[in-house]
C-alpha cells in the first residue's frame, strides 16, 4: 500500500487492536476532480473512471450538505459574517470504511469504540447493516438508524466544540456490530487547512469565559496522533488547547 498523504490521519487504518474489524482508506479532496483522480490512480494505475466519477459526484453533494448545515449554524449563532473565510480554509477527506464480517475466532461485536471525531464535522452514510450509536446528553446510547437509504447524519466533532467555546458538544458515537454481515460506511470529514482556529469574540463574555486558546487543526491532529496520553484522555481537545 502506498502512503499517499503526509497529513495526519489521512492514511490507511486497519487491524487496530482496539477496533480489529475496522478498516478504512481516506480520499483527500474528494470533491475536486484532481483529488478523486489522484486517489484512483494510486489504487488503479490503469484507471477506473467509474470509481473516480462516483467519488467525485458523491462527495460534491455531501460537501454541499456540509456547507449548508454550517451556514445555518453560523447564522443561528449570530456569526454568519465569519462563514465565507471559514469555508475558504476548509478541506475534506472521504473515508471509505469496511467492518469485516468475521475474523477467525472472532467474537467481538465492537466496530468502533466510543469516540468523538477529531475534525470539524463528520457526515456519515451507512449501508443496510446498522450499528452506529450516538450518546445522548443524558449518557444513554441510542441507535442512529437511517430513516431511508439516502439518509445522512451530520455530527459535530471536536473542532466545532472548541470553535463554539463549548456551545456545541462534540458528538460521542460508536459502532456495535450485531449482524454477521460486512458493514460499509462512508464518512466525509471536514478540516481547517489554513490558519488558526479561534473562538469568535461573540462567544466570549463575562458569563462565558474563553475556554480554548487559538490552535492549528493539523497541529492538534499531530498531537493526538503522537501523544499516548492524549489518546487516553476523555477530552483531548481540552488537553491540547483548553484554557
Ligand atoms: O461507520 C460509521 O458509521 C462511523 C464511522 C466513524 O465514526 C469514524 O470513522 O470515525
Ligand atoms: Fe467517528
Amino acid at each position: 500500500m502506498q502512503k499517499a498523504s503526509d497529513r495526519p490521519f489521512h492514511h490507511y487504518f486497519g487491524q487496530l487492536p482496539l477496533n480489529p474489524r475496522y478498516e478504512t482508506l481516506g480520499i483527500q479532496d474528494p470533491a475536486s476532480l484532481e483529488g478523486a483522480q489522484r486517489f484512483t490512480s494510486i489504487m488503479w494505475p490503469a484507471g477506473n473512471d467509474r470509481f473516480r466519477e462516483s467519488v467525485h459526484s458523491f462527495s460534491k453533494v455531501v460537501v454541499e450538505l456540509d456547507q449548508m448545515v454550517k451556514r445555518m449554524v453560523f447564522d443561528a449563532y449570530g456569526v454568519g459574517r465569519l462563514y465565507d473565510s471559514y469555508k475558504a480554509s476548509t478541506t475534506y477527506q472521504l473515508r471509505c470504511i469496511n467492518y469485516k464480517s468475521q475474523l477467525t475466532n472472532e467474537t467481538t461485536d465492537v466496530g468502533l469504540i466510543p469516540h468523538t471525531d477529531k475534525n470539524f464535522t463528520s457526515i456519515l452514510h451507512q449501508n443496510d447493516v446498522g450499528g452506529l450509536q450516538i450518546k445522548t446528553k443524558d449518557g444513554e446510547w441510542i441507535e442512529a438508524a437511517p430513516s431511508s437509504p439516502s439518509s445522512f447524519l451530520v455530527l459535530a466533532s471536536d473542532l466545532f466544540m472548541a470553535w463554539s467555546n463549548d456551545r456545541i458538544s462534540a458528538c460521542e458515537h460508536q459502532v456495535v456490530l450485531k449482524e454477521k454481515k460486512a458493514r460499509y460506511s462512508l464518512a466525509l470529514f471536514s478540516y481547517i487547512r489554513d490558519g488558526v482556529v479561534q473562538v469568535p469574540e461573540e462567544f466570549v463574555d463575562d458569563k462565558h469565559p474563553l475556554k480554548y486558546k487559538p490552535f492549528g487543526h493539523f497541529d492538534y491532529l499531530r498531537f493526538y496522533e503522537t501523544d499516548e496520553e492524549a489518546r487516553k484522555s476523555k477530552n483531548p481537545i481540552k488537553a491540547y488547547c483548553g484554557v
